[in-house]
Parts: C-alpha cells; sequence; structure tokens
C-alpha cells in the first residue's frame, strides 16, 4: 500500500498542453479514477506516472519518494492495458510469472506466487493454455494477474474493460473492485465510461482540457458536481436560462415566470441545471405548481421512449428548450400523445446553478 502525490504536474507534447498544473493527493489504498471526455488528458496523466512519458514540469511520489525522474521500471508501479498485451507464445502460467523472472525471483516462489495470483483472478484451471486459447475477458485476468503478481506499490490501469462486451463488463468491473480492496493496492485507472467510474471508485477525478475540474466520492461529483461540464459530462443534465432583473431571477416558461431563490448574490448568466430524474411528468394542463416546494414547467410533448427499466420523456417548453425526464415505465405516461400538453414538476431542492459559462462553477 501506497499514498501517491503529484504536484504541479505539466506536459506538453511541442506545443499542445496535455497537462496542465496538476495536483493529486491519493491515500494509500484508493480506487482512484481518471474519468473525461477524448482528450482530456487522462492516458497523458496515467502514462507519466507510469514513466513511460517524461514530465514537462513538477513531480510525482509514492510514499513520499519522488519517482519523477525514474525510468519506468523502477518506479515500483504497474500497468494494465487495454489492449491486454499478454505474450502470445507464452503460456497463461509463463505470462504471469515473466515480471518475478525478470526480477530474478527464485522458482519456488515465482511458483507460488502465480498459483497464487491465478487463484485470485480465478485462472487456475487456464494455467497450461495459451493467449489464444482463451477469451477477451480471460486475456484480461492474465494482464491483471501479471500486473499484480510483481505486488507493486501502485496498480495503473489503462482503460482495461473498454474492449470487452457490455455484461462481460460490468461482470468483471466487480471483480476488479473485489480484488483491488482485497490487495489493498493504490490503483489509478483510466475510463472515459461514468457508469464504470461511479461503481468502482473511491475517488472520481474529472479532467477536462488538461485541468482537473473536480476530484469527490461518486455520491459528490454526482450530487454535488463542482461545475457546469461536470454536472453535463456525470449523469445527464437539463439546461435552462435563468432570466435576472435587479434582484429577482427567473426562468421564464411561457409567459409565466417562474421565481426562484439564487442562493448567493451573483452578477453574472447563470443556468439551472435539473437532472432528468428529477422530473415528474403530469399529464394535462394544470397550471403552475401550487405547493411552494416545486416548479412546474409547461411543455408540449415531442417523444416519448420506453427503453425498458426507464422511460424517457422529452418534451418542448414555449421558449423552444428540450428537456428531457427519465423515470419508472409508468402505463399513463406511455401512452401520452405526441404534441399534447403537460407539466414537468420538479422539488426545488432539486435544482442546482452554475455560471453559464461551459466551465462555470456551481454557485447553488
Ligand atoms: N504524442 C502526442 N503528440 C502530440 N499531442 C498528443 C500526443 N499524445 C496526446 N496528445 C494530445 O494531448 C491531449 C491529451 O491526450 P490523451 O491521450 O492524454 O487524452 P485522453 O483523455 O486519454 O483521450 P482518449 O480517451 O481519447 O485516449 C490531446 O489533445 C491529444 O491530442
Amino acid at each position: 500500500m501506497a499514498s501517491v502525490e503529484i504536484s504541479g504536474l505539466r506536459k506538453l507534447y511541442g506545443s499542445v498542453v496535455a497537462l496542465s498544473d496538476i495536483n493529486v493527493s491519493i491515500p494509500s489504498g484508493t480506487f482512484y479514477t481518471l474519468l473525461g471526455p477524448s482528450g482530456c488528458g487522462k492516458t497523458t496523466l496515467l502514462r507519466t506516472i507510469a514513466g513511460f512519458h517524461s514530465q514537462s514540469a513538477g513531480d510525482i511520489s509514492v510514499d513520499g519518494r519522488s519517482i519523477g525522474h525514474l525510468p519506468a521500471h523502477q518506479r515500483d508501479v504497474a500497468m494494465v492495458f487495454q489492449d491486454y498485451a499478454v505474450f502470445p507464445h507464452l503460456s497463461v502460467r509463463d505470462n504471469i510469472a515473466f515480471g518475478l523472472k525478470q526480477r530474478r525471483i527464485e522458482a519456488n516462489e515465482i511458483r507460488q506466487r502465480v498459483d497464487q495470483v491465478m487463484e485470485v483472478v480465478q485462472l487456475g484451471k487456464f494455467a497450461g493454455r495459451m493467449p489464444h486459447e482463451l477469451s477477451g475477458g480471460q486475456q484480461q485476468r492474465v494482464g491483471l494477474a501479471r500486473a499484480i503478481v510483481v505486488r507493486p506499490k501502485v496498480l495503473l490501469m489503462d482503460e482495461p474493460l473498454s474492449n470487452l462486451d457490455a455484461k462481460l463488463r460490468v461482470d468483471l468491473r466487480a471483480e476488479l473492485r473485489r480484488i483491488q480492496q482485497d490487495l489493498g493496492v493504490t490503483t489509478i485507472y483510466v475510463t472515459h465510461d461514468q457508469e464504470e467510474a461511479l461503481a468502482l471508485s473511491d475517488v472520481v477525478c474529472v479532467m477536462e482540457g488538461g485541468v482537473i475540474q473536480q476530484a469527490a466520492s461518486p455520491l459528490d461529483v454526482y450530487l454535488r458536481p463542482a461545475n457546469r461540464f461536470v454536472a453535463s459530462f456525470v449523469g445527464s443534465n437539463n439546461f435552462i436560462d435563468v432570466e435576472r432583473s435587479g434582484a429577482e431571477a427567473a426562468l421564464k416558461c411561457g409567459s409565466e415566470q417562474i421565481l426562484l431563490d439564487l442562493p448567493n448574490q451573483h452578477s453574472g448568466d447563470v443556468v439551472c441545471a435539473i437532472r432528468p430524474e428529477d422530473i415528474t411528468v403530469i399529464p394535462g394542463k394544470q397550471g403552475s405548481a401550487t405547493d411552494q416546494s416545486e416548479i412546474s414547467i409547461p411543455v408540449r410533448i415531442k417523444e416519448v421512449s420506453f427503453i425498458g427499466r426507464e422511460m424517457e420523456v422529452f418534451g418542448t417548453t414555449e421558449q423552444g428548450e428540450i428537456l428531457k425526464s427519465v423515470s419508472r415505465s409508468d402505463p399513463s405516461v406511455i401512452d401520452l400523445p405526441l404534441d399534447s400538453e403537460a407539466q414537468f414538476r420538479i422539488e426545488r431542492h432539486n435544482l442546482s446553478f452554475f455560471e453559464k459559462e461551459a466551465l462555470g462553477g456551481r454557485i447553488g
């Protein structure tokens, strides 16, 4: 088990700033996930920690020891790759033993450690097989076994599940989490799959443009996104412009204004964010909500999609915004005629507010 500190880390590729002043503190044993869209810098950060890239500035320490200047093989970290990266000419057992042989560990100990790790990743009965005789999921278990058998201080994983089919991905991700917890190994994991990040991690670090936008528990990232980018990237969100007039703030809904209580004084442009699952669809035209704890937005039904466990209802406001609601399948809503009137009802405590620009901070 080991803690990881990254301070003032920058990485330039020519004039491209891939990482800009990254500061991260990862306590020992944490499952820490780098999440973000393509090009945000997550792979660059992982590979810089691994020692496959050199940083342009800043440093990385493991358990207080600076490793930023060391070659990859001296860093005491191990990597699991997206494409498995197993040796095709070696059996499962020999693949797993490879790193131990390189470290000149004694044959008896190698046998014991390989047996133990094959047990952990449930590969025992495949010990003699060659990689081409294994499924993708089994090959990735070999990749994982090879990484953990050397008992690294830090385990790095670069989208290890993304080549697997959806069902296997979910099965293997639960297993990954179990294995990581059993071993207690500090893990840094890269993915662009938000569900995977939320399910696996102690800390989710959301990146965009080479900058960390928020690093927090999965629940915090989802329920209390730090800015508009995080609010739109993690889960989905409806954003509606807030109209300002003096001290008053309101959502404009047709000819009506829904007054809002903005939590603190803020003079710039603001958007209101509403999670689709916080919207209840009420068929028909029922006027505005009478209960002060709710708001009610009149819409016309544009589309109703039944997708099994859930149902998506899209409504258009008079201002032309398209709002999405997601709820458990409900027959009264499934039969809503297109273009009919309805109300999208939301409890006020579920409204969030952000500065309008793409990386605009949360203001309540
Ligand atoms: N070798 C390189 N030379 C020049 N620019 C690069 C190089 N590698 C990455 N970049 C740029 O650095 C930025 C970060 O890339 P990186 O691969 O780290 O992103 P990522 O978040 O891992 O994306 P993906 O999910 O697509 O792998 C991008 O703008 C990318 O184009």
